[in-house]
């Protein structure tokens, strides 16, 4: 018998006060309906190899579980690590030298073995993981937070740290759990991330998250956020978030008076954002007017760090000329992802027309996404749920997004469970 387990979370878009959230400002951000998705297949008997099939950025590796650092790192009990254990890194890093050169997988491959090492236990069985994602890869839409919680839970589940049955209720201690471990993900993948696009992908919904310079960080549930209609941008230009990061680390370094005014302003973008979204008394009207200037103030400070790219403007500009409404980009910049907030009495012809102007003109792809969806969930393999879902050969073979978007909108229905 085989243990079979699908675990998938969302990506996110945040929707104000990106980079500033790095240096302690407020920020809002919200799930996102694109998902990532761990495939897990455990045998019963002794299965002595770890298999990862990522077939998204083709990385299809095995290693014996001998060969890994399992066991190095000191038993933190019901502690989580606040960064990496080197313990773990070095032999990693060396197990690891024939995917030099190639980022996007190494840093896959590091993050699952890395928790791997981490929560297994000496002696633990191996298997087979399949990540399958349907959002753009490095895009700015949190596609390494949403694989860093899948891997996280998958993990943990495995570990026996979380009970695979305890979702009847509410279970934030779980949610705490996997969100601290996929900080470490993040850690692995961006070095010094402010923990917003995880926490999202794993409690799902419309947060406001602030660090605190204790290290820890708050976030609040928006409950009643509003639908916003949003037109998602992404210019395919590949951007790194940790480079992206650390120019605006250099510029507050260089320039302190202006960098921090730059940063403060967009703390007070979101502290006002967060007003105009938590209100249900709102009037519509003037919440959208506002929140249109609120995403051009945040634009421009965000361009006046640095963090923005000319196809970036090019795309903002052509929403205002079409009438259609202003455009942020949202993550890190520097190409990846913009969002435009369309005005309620937008046009659907000029609507069509920006879709039209920036798909042929910029060679970016404009798509309709929705917000605020649930984070992580799972299901596990009973009579009961469909044996497609746990079909490898099927999973793997889905040759693009909208394939993976069909499959789990005909089959999951009723079987996906959530820890919150
Ligand atoms: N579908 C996927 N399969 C495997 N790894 C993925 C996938 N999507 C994202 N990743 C991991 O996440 C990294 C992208 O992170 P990042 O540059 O922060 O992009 P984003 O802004 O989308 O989060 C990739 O280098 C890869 O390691
Ligand atoms: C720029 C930043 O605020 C968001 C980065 O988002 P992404 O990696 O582009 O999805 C960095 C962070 O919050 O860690």
């Amino acid at each position: 018998m085989s243990r079979s387990l699908l675990i998938s979370a969302p990506g996110k878009v945040i929707v104000f006060g990106e980079h500033a959230v790095v240096h302690y400002q407020p920020a809002i951000s919200a799930s996102l309906s694109l998902r990532a998705y761990l495939l897990i297949k455990q045998p019963q008997d002794s299965y002595d190899t770890i298999t990862l099939t990522f077939p998204d950025i083709d990385l299809d590796m095995t290693w014996k579980l001998a060969d890994l650092p399992i066991g190095v790192v000191p038993d933190y009990g019901n502690d989580v690590p606040a960064s990496l254990d080197q313990n773990i890194v070095k032999p990693l890093n060396a197990l690891l030298t024939n995917l030099a050169g190639q980022p996007m997988k190494l840093k896959a491959a590091f993050v699952f073995l890395y928790l791997y090492c981490l929560l297994t236990k000496p002696f633990s069985r191996g298997g087979l993981f399949i990540l399958r994602s349907t959002l753009p890869v490095g895009a700015g839409l949190g596609s390494s937070a949403a694989v860093s919680v899948s891997i996280a839970a998958g993990l943990l589940v495995l570990a026996g740290k979380i009970p695979q049955d305890a979702v009847s209720s509410p279970d934030l201690d779980t949610l705490k759990l996997i969100n601290k471990y996929a900080f470490l993900g993040e850690i692995a993948i961006h070095g010094s991330p402010s923990g917003i696009d995880n926490t999202v992908a794993t409690y799902g919904g419309a947060v406001k998250f602030q660090r605190v310079k204790s290290g820890t960080s708050s976030y609040e549930q928006i409950p009643n956020f509003p639908p916003l209609r949003l037109i998602l941008t992404d210019t395919r230009i590949p951007k790194s978030t940790a480079t992206l990061v650390a120019g605006v680390h250099t510029l507050i370094r260089d320039m302190p008076v202006m960098g921090n005014s730059l940063i403060e302003a967009i703390g007070r973008v979101s502290s006002e954002a967060y007003k105009l979204l938590s209100s249900p008394e709102c009037d519509a009207d003037e919440r959208s007017q506002q929140l249109q200037t609120l995403f051009r103030i945040n634009h421009g400070l965000l361009e006046g760090l640095g963090v923005s790219h000319p196809m970036l403007e090019r795309i903002r500009l052509s929403s205002v000329e079409n009438g259609v409404g202003e455009t942020k980009l949202t993550g890190a910049g520097g190409g990846g992802c913009s969002i435009t907030l369309v005005k309620p009495q937008a046009d659907p012809a000029n609507i069509e027309a920006f879709k039209t102007h920036v798909r042929d003109e910029y060679k970016s792809k404009a798509f309709d996404g929705s917000l605020g969806g649930p984070g992580v969930g799972f299901v596990v393999q009973t009579e009961n749920t469909p044996a497609s879902l746990f079909d490898s050969d099927l999973f793997c073979s889905f040759k693009c997004s909208e394939d993976i978007i069909d499959h789990f909108s005909v089959n999951d229905g009723a079987h996906w469970q959530y820890w919150c």
